[in-house]
């Protein structure tokens, strides 16, 4: 189903385990920030209001949407992260340039996630354009980031 046709910040939040002492790590990046901002809003918020205390929550800044898999890996090695949400929003140019990050990001953060045998939540938007990023980014399709917080939340309750 589309993001045209379902809100991203539309979920259920019943069942969700106990996160007050799990610690996040939410790794942002820089490019196209206005977007970047805005979706690490949601995901920040949206893992406090459903339990996360703040001093758990860690962030750290990468350049660019292709680094988010070293970023994340950082903070998947360290025991005490419960779950890492890479942030990034890679919008298409002129090249396929974009198609090389996404890909590479997709199968960059998975590889962590099984290596160190925890949630890494692709939290990436790949629009076309800016208008596609912002309807996304709590526009009328929602936050991705609320999204891939609960995503992360509902990870923790399969372990
Ligand atoms: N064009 C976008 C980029 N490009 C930068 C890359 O992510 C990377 O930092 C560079 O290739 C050096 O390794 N990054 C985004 O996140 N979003 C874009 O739209
Ligand atoms: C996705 C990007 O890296 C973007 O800046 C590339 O733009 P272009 O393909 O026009 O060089």
């Amino acid at each position: 189903m589309s993001s045209a046709h379902k809100n991203l910040s539309v979920f259920s939040t019943t069942g969700l385990p106990d996160i007050s002492q799990k610690k996040f790590a939410i790794i942002v990046a820089e490019w196209n920030s206005e977007i970047t901002e805005a979706l690490f809003e949601g995901a920040y918020q949206t893992l406090v209001d459903n339990g996360a205390k703040a001093e758990n929550i860690i962030r750290a800044n990468v350049p660019g949407s292709f680094e988010l898999s070293f970023g994340s890996q950082v903070f998947a090695q360290k025991p005490e992260i419960a779950a890492v949400i890479a942030i990034g929003c890679v919008i298409q140019g002129e090249t396929k340039h974009n198609d090389y990050i996404n890909h590479a990001v997709a199968g960059g953060l998975t590889e962590v996630a099984l290596k160190y045998n925890k949630p890494v939540i692709f939290g990436v938007l790949t629009p076309n354009n800016q208008q596609q990023a912002l309807d996304r980014a709590g526009g009328i399709h929602g936050n991705k980031g609320d999204e891939a917080a609960i995503t992360a939340i509902k990870m923790l309750g399969l372990q």
